[in-house]
Parts: structure tokens; C-alpha cells; sequence
């Protein structure tokens, strides 16, 4: 799995990688150099000292500059790297289905972005260069040494292919260590991320003491899960250092037996000690530095990778068709749907909703509206029946065409940390001064926002927080009129404002009707007191539907609704 990520991100840039890769082999292909000097000193004399260290001292500026070069460029490989893969999860993030965000903890999603990315981003630049540039070193270290003696060079390497199924062992104990430590550390950013959003619940409810406890909780099991994951990736690099030491000493022994029965000269057995210390020592660095970072990024990679790779349920057709226009009606046939194959949340329903209508869909809790809103966007499909809008069935159409045919203001209104006029126009980036104004006009908030002294230029704050909730409803109505949708779907859009806010948001959202199919979604009957028709859902089922006056008068259901709200 991570070799085929390295394919994808590095295709793009492998020139430049085997530029790095070749410009970092100048310092251990100086190493090299060093040692067949040394080993030619002590053959030759003493004679040729002087001049073979001017000649090192002459390669020694062009073996650190290259190196440094390669250095370079592989730290810029890394980031753009690394930017490559935020990017990429940003993406797909942004297209995954309501059903991936209801089931995802955002501290997690969060740590992807960090901590994971933090892992892959030495590997896919820097250390993936050096590790190859370090495995063809050695490759030619070892080449080297069978060039001074073949059957030496074979004895020496005996001990590391005794311990290659010992550390590849290790390397897997050591990824599933990591990634525990990992995933603790994504429930513990989740903590802190729930802790920060439910301050003002923990505060009123003086909760600080049991968060603290919890959180305190998390972090125990956090110190456990890291400690267990650090000592065993410092076992590992002990043990690596251990073999090391060992080679060097049966080398040491091996050789003085060859050097002993005159099989080769002491300088040329010095030239192959110091060739296989060096390789070693490479090797050393590549099992503990370069494969620690490895694992890290394999245990990064394949957290990201179950984001990269999670199924895009809802997508389109392959002969879906581009809804260009909304003209006649929107109607269920016989809809019945489940968030999963267990238990339908919806049955049976069949309902039209004609163009330019006003329609709300209400119920108690848990009836079903929400659902209604998603299938209406299409973020889940139905599970049986249809819905159409103007005879096309949503699933023949593209996502993109239906949705632009929507505007949607929701329960909770998320207002970017900018202006007033960049708010408005988020979804039609391109639109005028005019049409801004236009549509905070019909939302009934053009008069204030010119009242600020600073007008539609005005900073709305960290998620809107300088305006009032009223406010901030009016700003999303504005936000979704922009675009002129046909359509507008409102999910409960005065259930967090007060009664008079509430009267005078629901006058606004009546003077739409006609101009716009309005279909709102709330649990408070006075907000649906002027729609053309509500629908009474209980349970999952349309048990009523009928204009205000009508369900008064007929409706059980309502009746009962309506009597429970008067009363409060
Ligand atoms: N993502 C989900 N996965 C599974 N079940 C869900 C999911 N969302 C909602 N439900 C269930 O579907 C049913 C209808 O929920 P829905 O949110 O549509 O009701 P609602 O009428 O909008 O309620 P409220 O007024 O409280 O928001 C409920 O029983 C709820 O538990």
C-alpha cells in the first residue's frame, strides 16, 4: 500500500529525486575514496600520504557541496509532497457523503492533517532519497569488498542474513505499537476538540472536574500506548546497534585470519575493515533512523489511506443528465428509506410539491424531517420508491445540476471568519455589488448591515460571532437567495431565535413563496402557519397534509401538535 502512494506522488517528480539521489552519494563516495587511500598508504609507505591527502582535501569542498545540493533539493520534494497528499485529502474529504461525516470524529480527521502528514512528509522526500542513495552505497561498499576478497566479503555478510527475519519481525511488531500510539493520540486531539466546543455546556453545567477526568483518562492511556511504542522502537535500535558492533568484531576476527595465513595484505585488509565499518554503519542508520521514520510513515499512510480510498456512496449515473430548470413539481412516490438496511426510518410516503409553492414538513421529534431534507439534497439515495423533480428521477440527474438548483439555509448558520459582503457571496463568488444587495434585500438585512459603520465590509467574527442569531439566519437567507435557486429548503431556520425573530424571519421566509418553491423543515407549527400545504409526518409516515385551516379543522395529528404548542 505505501509503495503504491510513493508510485502516485512521486511519478511527477522523479527527475528531480535521482538529481538529489546522485548529488547525496558525494560524502559516502568520498568515505570510499578515504578508505582505498589508507588501505594504499599503509601497502605503499608512507610516501604517498601527503598526496593522496591533498587529493581528499581537493574532493572533500565537491563531495559536501553536492551532498548539500541533493540535501536541498530533497527537503523541497518533501513539502511539495506532502502538500500534494493534504490537498489531496482536503478533496476528498470535501466530496464524502453525510453518512462518512456522521460516523467520523473530527479530531481524528484533524490529526490526518498533522501528525500523519507530519510522519509521510521526511519519507516521500528527504528520507526516501537518502535510504536509496544509502542502499546503492552500500550496494557498492559491498561490491568493494568482494573486490578485495570474495570469499571475506561472503563470510562477513553471514550474520545479517541471519537477522533479517528477526528485524523484519520487529518492523511489524513495531507498526501495529505505532499505530496504536497513533489512534490514541487522534481520541486524545478529540478530546480537547469536544472539550473546546462544548465549553459553554461544561461551564453552565460546572462539568470542568469530570472533563478534566476524562481527559486526564485519555491521557493515560495515551502515556501507555507511547511508552509501549517508544521503548519498542529503542529496542530495536539497540538491538541494530548490538549486530553492528558484533559484525565489526567477526570481521576483525575473520580478517585477521585471512591477514595471518597471507591470504590478503594488511593495508588491503584495512581498506576492506574500513569499507565494511562504513557499510555498516550505513546500514545501521538505515535500519534505525531511515526505517523508525519508514514505519511511522507506513502507519501515517495507512490511516490516510482508509480516507483516500472510502467509497464515494452517492455518485452520479453514468448517463446522468444535467437538470437545467425546475418548472412543474417535486414528488415522492411511494419513498420508503433507512440510514441502514435494519430499519427504515421512512414508509410509504407519496406527496407532490408544485413549483412556486410554500410546504413545510412537520412533526415531533425523530418523525423524520431531517431525512426528508437529506433525500431531498441526495445525500443518501432512497432505499425504495423515487423522488422526482420535473419527471427526472434525482438518481438519473448530476449532483451538481440538482443542487444548484437549491438553496439551502440551515438550523445552524456557518459564517466564515470575513466580511459581510464575502459571506453573502460565497457561493457565487462572481457576483455584483448589486446582486449582493439584492439578496440581502429580499432577506430583509440589507437596511442593517448599511447601518454598520462599516457596511458590508463589516468582519462577521469567528463563526458569525458579532452578530446576533437573527442576524445570522437573515445573512444564510441572503447567502442562499444569490444564486436565485428555485428551490429553497429551509431546516428549522427560527428554531434557535426568539419569538419575535422568529415572526419576522417567517414573515420573510412567506414573501418568498412564489418567487421560490419554498420547503421548510420545522417542529414549530407557528413557522408553517402560512404554507401553501404542511405535511404531518409521525414516525416515519405523511399521516396528514393540508393548509393550516384545513388541518385544524381535520387533522389529528396536528391538532394534538398544535394544542401541545399553544399551550406552552
Ligand atoms: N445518520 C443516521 N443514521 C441512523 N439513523 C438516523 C440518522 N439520522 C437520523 N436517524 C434516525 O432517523 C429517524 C428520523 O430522524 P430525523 O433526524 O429525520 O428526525 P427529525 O424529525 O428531523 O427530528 P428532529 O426534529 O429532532 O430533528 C430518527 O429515529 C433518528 O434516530
Amino acid at each position: 500500500m505505501f509503495f503504491k502512494y510513493v508510485w502516485i506522488y512521486w511519478s511527477p517528480y522523479v527527475v528531480i529525486a535521482i538529481i538529489s539521489a546522485i548529488c547525496m552519494m558525494g560524502m559516502p563516495a568520498y568515505q570510499i575514496i578515504a578508505a582505498q587511500k589508507l588501505g594504499i598508504a599503509i601497502d605503499q609507505g608512507g610516501s604517498v600520504l601527503v598526496s593522496s591527502a591533498i587529493q581528499l582535501a581537493s574532493l572533500l569542498p565537491l563531495a559536501f557541496g553536492s551532498y548539500l545540493l541533493g540535501s536541498r533539493l530533497s527537503a523541497r520534494l518533501s513539502s511539495r509532497i506532502a502538500n500534494d497528499i493534504r490537498y489531496d485529502l482536503f478533496v476528498k474529504l470535501q466530496t464524502l457523503s453525510q453518512s462518512f461525516y456522521k460516523q467520523a470524529r473530527s479530531g481524528d480527521l484533524l490529526t490526518h492533517f498533522s501528525v500523519d502528514i507530519y510522519q509521510i512528509e521526511p519519507i516521500l522526500g528527504q528520507e526516501m532519497i537518502r535510504s536509496v542513495g544509502e542502499m546503492v552505497m552500500t550496494l557498492v561498499n559491498f561490491g568493494m569488498m568482494i573486490h578485495i576478497s570474495g570469499s571475506l566479503a561472503v563470510i562477513s555478510a553471514i550474520p545479517m542474513v541471519v537477522m533479517l527475519p528477526i528485524t523484519l519481525y520487529m518492523m511489524n511488531y513495531l507498526t501495529e505499537r505505532g499505530l496504536e500510539a497513533i489512534n490514541q493520540n487522534a481520541l486524545m486531539t478529540d478530546a480537547v476538540n469536544e472539550g473546546i466546543r462544548a465549553q459553554p455546556t461544561i461551564t453552565g453545567y460546572g462539568l470542568q472536574a469530570l472533563f478534566a477526568s476524562y481527559f486526564s483518562n485519555e491521557l493515560r492511556k495515551l502515556e501507555d500506548k507511547k511508552t509501549e511504542a517508544v521503548f519498542s522502537f529503542l529496542l530495536f535500535t539497540y538491538s541494530v546497534k548490538f549486530s553492528a558492533y558484533l559484525l565489526d568484531v567477526w570481521v576483525m576476527g575473520i580478517g585477521g585470519i585471512y591477514v595471518l595465513s597471507n591470504n590478503i595484505s594488511l593495508g588491503a585488509w584495512i581498506t576492506f575493515f574500513t569499507i565494511s565499518h562504513s557499510m555498516y554503519d550505513l546500514l545501521g542508520q538505515l535500519v534505525n533512523t531511515r526505517i523508525g521514520r519508514w514505519l511511522g510513515a507506513t502507519i501515517g499512510m495507512q490511516r490516510i489511506d482508509k480516507i483516500l480510498t472510502y467509497p464515494t456512496k452517492i455518485v452520479d449515473a453514468v448517463d446522468a443528465h444535467a437538470l437545467t430548470s425546475f418548472e412543474k413539481k417535486i414528488c415522492f412516490e411511494n419513498l420508503s428509506f433507512g440510514y441502514d438496511n435494519a430499519q427504515h426510518q421512512l414508509h410509504e410516503i407519496d406527496l407532490c410539491i408544485k413549483a412556486g409553492q410554500f410546504v413545510a414538513f412537520v412533526g415531533s421529534s425523530g418523525a423524520g424531517k431531517s431525512t426528508i431534507f437529506n433525500l431531498l439534497m441526495r445525500f443518501y439515495d432512497v432505499s425504495d420508491g423515487r423522488i422526482t423533480i420535473d419527471d427526472h428521477d434525482l438518481r438519473h440527474l448530476t449532483q451538481k445540476s440538482l443542487r444548484s438548483q437549491m438553496g439551502v439555509v440551515l438550523q445552524e448558520t456557518f459564517l466564515f471568519h470575513t466580511t459581510i459582503m464575502n459571506n453573502i457571496r460565497i457561493a457565487k463568488p462572481e457576483a455584483t455589488e448589486e446582486e449582493v444587495f439584492a439578496a440581502a434585500q429580499a432577506a430583509e438585512i440589507h437596511d442593517f448591515i448599511l447601518s454598520l459603520p462599516e457596511g458590508y465590509q463589516t468582519m462577521v467574527g469567528e463563526g458569525g460571532g458579532r452578530l446576533s442569531g437573527g442576524q445570522r439566519q437573515r445573512i444564510a437567507i441572503a447567502q442562499a437567495l444569490l444564486c436565485r435557486p428555485p428551490i429553497l429548503l429551509l431546516d428549522e431556520p427560527t428554531s434557535s431565535l426568539s419569538a419575535e425573530m422568529a415572526d419576522a424571519i417567517n414573515q420573510t421566509i412567506a414573501s418568498l413563496a412564489g418567487k421560490h418553491t419554498v420547503i421548510m423543515i420545522t417542529h414549530q407549527l407557528k413557522a408553517a402557519t402560512q404554507a401553501d400545504c404542511i405535511f404531518v409526518l409521525d414516525q416515519g409516515r405523511l399521516v396528514e397534509q393540508g393548509t393550516h385551516e384545513e388541518l385544524l379543522t381535520n387533522g389529528k395529528h396536528y391538532r394534538y401538535l398544535w394544542d401541545i404548542q399553544q399551550a406552552q
